[in-house]
C-alpha cells in the first residue's frame, strides 16, 4: 500500500483568473492506494457523504485510468468539497502520486500535472490545472494550456475563511463575465505583475495589493452572503489583501506574519454577522503533495 498527503489550495489570487495558484500548509487530503484489478473507492473524512466513490464520476478514478493504475483507493478528506480550496484537486493530486509511486510509473511531479487535471474534467468538465499544479509542486504556480506550470516558493502568511455554505465550481464559472473592456484589461496585467513580483520576494504588502481584480471577483462576491462585511473586516485587522479564494465560498487573506489570529477572528466574525457560520484556517503558502 502506498499512501500521499496533497494539500488545499487557492486558484485565481484576485487577478491570476484560471493562471495563479498557491499551495496551503493546511487542510490536506490523504490518499492511500492498493494495487486491484478494477477501481473501487472508499471515502471517510470531510464532507464524505458529498463524494461519489462511482470511479466515473471520482476524480481519483480519472486519475487512475490515465495512469492505466487499477487500484483500491481510499480516501480521507481534510478539505471539504465545494469549499473554494481545491477539494477534489487534493484528491486527485495525491492519488497520482501514490498511483505513480505503487505502480513505478517514473512520472515527475510536473509529468503529473496533466494527469491529474484529468481528474478535475470530471467534476468541471474540463482539464483545468490552476489547482491540481499547486497541489502537485508546492507554492506559487502559474499555468498556461501550452506550456505546464512554472512554480516558485514563496513564504508567506494566509488566513483562508471557510463559511458554512457551498458553491459549485461550475455554478460560479456561469457568472464570469464573457469579456473585459481594455481599461480592466490594463488594470488586471498591472496587478497580476505585482503579485508575482511580490510572490518572488515573498512581500506581504506586494501581493496583497496584486489579488485585486475588477473582473471575475466582483461577479463571484455576489455569491458570498457577507464577502464585503468579511473583506473589511480583514483589512481592518491588518490583512494586506482579500479575494474569493478559486470559486469561493471560501474568502483568503494575505497578511504579514504575526497578524494572522487577528485576521482569522475577524473574519469568522464577519461571516457571523451576515448570519453565516464560518472556520478559519491559519494558513501559509506550502508544499506540493509527499508520499507518506
Ligand atoms: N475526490 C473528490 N474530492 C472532492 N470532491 C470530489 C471528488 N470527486 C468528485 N468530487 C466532486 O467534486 C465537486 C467538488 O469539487 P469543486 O467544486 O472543484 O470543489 P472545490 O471548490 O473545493 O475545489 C463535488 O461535486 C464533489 O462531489
Ligand atoms: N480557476 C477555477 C478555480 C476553481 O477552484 P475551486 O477550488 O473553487 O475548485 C475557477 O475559478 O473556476
Amino acid at each position: 500500500m502506498v499512501t500521499a498527503r496533497a494539500p488545499a489550495t487557492s486558484a485565481n489570487l484576485g487577478s491570476g483568473f484560471d493562471t495563479f495558484g498557491v499551495a496551503l500548509s493546511h487542510p490536506a487530503d490523504t490518499v492511500s492506494v492498493e494495487r486491484a484489478a478494477e477501481t473501487t473507492i472508499e471515502v471517510t473524512g470531510a464532507g464524505a457523504e458529498f463524494i461519489p466513490t462511482d470511479p466515473e464520476k471520482n476524480v481519483v478514478g480519472a486519475v487512475a485510468d490515465a495512469l492505466e493504475a487499477p487500484a483500491h483507493i481510499h480516501i480521507d478528506k481534510g478539505v471539504r468539497p465545494s469549499s473554494g480550496l481545491g477539494s477534489s484537486a487534493a484528491s486527485a493530486a495525491a492519488a497520482a502520486v501514490a498511483l505513480n509511486e505503487q505502480y513505478d510509473r517514473g512520472y515527475s511531479r510536473h509529468d503529473l500535472v496533466s494527469v491529474a487535471a484529468e481528474g478535475e474534467a470530471v467534476v468541471s468538465g474540463e482539464a483545468h490545472a490552476d489547482n491540481v499544479a499547486p497541489a502537485l509542486l508546492g507554492g506559487f504556480t502559474i499555468v498556461r494550456s501550452d506550456d505546464g506550470a512554472t512554480s516558485v516558493d514563496a513564504d508567506l502568511s494566509l488566513v483562508a475563511c471557510l463559511p458554512e455554505v457551498v458553491v459549485s465550481t461550475r455554478d460560479a464559472r456561469e457568472v464570469v463575465p464573457d469579456s473585459v473592456s481594455m481599461a480592466d484589461h490594463v488594470e488586471t496585467v498591472g496587478n497580476a505583475a505585482t503579485l508575482t513580483a511580490g510572490m518572488c520576494r515573498s512581500d506581504p504588502e506586494l501581493v496583497g495589493r496584486g489579488l485585486d481584480d475588477p473582473v471575475v471577483t466582483p461577479a463571484r462576491a455576489k455569491l458570498i452572503t457577507g464577502y464585503a462585511d468579511v473583506r473589511e473586516a480583514a483589512l481592518s485587522a491588518g490583512a494586506t489583501g482579500v479575494t474569493v479564494s478559486g470559486a469561493g465560498p471560501s474568502v483568503l487573506a494575505v497578511c504579514a506574519s504575526g497578524r494572522r489570529r487577528g485576521v482569522a477572528s475577524a473574519m469568522v466574525e464577519g461571516f457571523a454577522d451576515a448570519g453565516v457560520g464560518a472556520r478559519a484556517y491559519q494558513t501559509a503558502v506550502g508544499d506540493g503533495a509527499t508520499v507518506l
